[in-house]
């Protein structure tokens, strides 16, 4: 099967550990195992990988090193995480791949994605990024810096930004052509370097971040995909997240994922642009699979032995 796999801030970054190169490399060389399983298995994949904590985490750097060096503005943070964590993925999955006597090339592509300027996600933030903050330290920063920071699914408190949907892949052509000819290609990097079309009809970077689910969602129609599978922290969606009367789900059609939105059952920046990718998806075309679940569990998710599968 073609499947468009969308990896979470687990697969890159291990929890509680201090965000150096080492640390990410270390957990990508262990969630690579993941994906050459499935390439093993005979999949197609395309990756797309998020970028919150890195880009957030550029930003930082870059507003922290003003007075010696002019600050690189977000979407240039944006691009330089792509590169960042494109880099690692495609460094670990080539040498996996390798050690398994798989031959197939692996690489990065750099990637613009168009956004409306006039998005309603521009008015209002939801794209957490960067560290975990305390609600001491979420509420200095809000003074000093005049950031915007909400708590995230009870790890804490993060900063947003403004999340765009996403609307055209400007490297689509170049992703066709690479999974045309069997490549392994990582793309789509953090949903995207967010751009607008000019006037002159010419690109422009913006301050934002694109939901990599959504943007893997948008790919995953693009490239007429068999399945869009969204790897997490978690195994299953719930009901009830983290209260005690939580309800794992194996599979949710698309009217019942309608219902438990309007109820408020998803996260806003966390699990509902998942869930919100995986109807859209299975909606675009009769016969298409969406699944939510974690690294781990991903192989056996395809045979329906895990995780949430989305239905019509
Ligand atoms: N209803 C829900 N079911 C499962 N997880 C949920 C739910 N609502 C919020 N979450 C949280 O959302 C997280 C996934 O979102 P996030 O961490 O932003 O994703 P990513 O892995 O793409 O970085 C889960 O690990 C869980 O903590
Ligand atoms: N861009 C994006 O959606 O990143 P995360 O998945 O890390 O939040």
């Amino acid at each position: 099967m073609k499947l468009v796999v969308a990896l979470g801030g687990n697969a890159l970054q291990a929890d509680g550990k201090p965000a150096t190169a080492e640390a990410q490399l270390c957990t990508v060389k262990a969630t690579v195992t993941h994906l050459a399983d499935l390439i093993a298995s005979g999949h197609q994949i395309v990756i797309v990988h998020g970028n919150g904590p890195q880009v957030g985490r550029l930003v930082l750097q870059n507003e922290y090193a003003k007075p010696v060096t002019p600050p690189m503005p977000f979407d240039v943070c944006g691009a330089m995480s792509q590169g960042l964590i494109g880099y690692h993925i495609q460094q670990a999955l080539q040498e996996e791949l390798k050690r398994r006597h798989i031959d197939k090339p692996v690489a990065t592509l750099l990637t613009q994605v168009v956004v409306d300027p006039q998005d309603a996600g521009f008015q209002n933030p939801t794209k957490p990024i960067g560290p975990f903050y305390t609600q001491e330290e979420a509420e200095a920063l809000k003074k000093e810096q005049g950031y915007i920071l909400v708590e995230d699914s009870g790890r804490g408190y993060r900063r947003v930004v403004a999340s765009p949907e996403p609307k055209r892949i400007v490297e689509l052509a170049t992703i066709q052509e690479l999974v045309g000819h069997e490549q392994i290609v990582i793309t789509v990097g953090g949903g995207g370097i967010p751009v607008v079309e000019t006037e002159n009809h010419t690109l422009a970077g913006v301050a934002a971040v694109i939901d990599k689910d959504l943007a893997a969602e948008r790919l995953a129609e693009d490239l007429g995909a068999d399945g869009l599978i969204i790897l997490t922290a978690v195994e299953k969606v719930s009901l009830h997240y983290g209260k005690p009367e939580q309800q794992d789900l194996n599979q949710i059609t698309v009217q019942e994922a309608e219902r438990y939105i309007t109820d408020g059952q998803f996260a806003a920046g966390s699990m509902l642009p998942k869930v919100r990718a995986g109807v859209k998806f299975v909606t675009s075309q009769p016969g298409r699979m969406a699944i939510i679940t974690s690294l781990e569990k991903a192989n056996e998710a395809l045979t329906g032995k895990s995780g949430t599968r989305i239905v019509p």
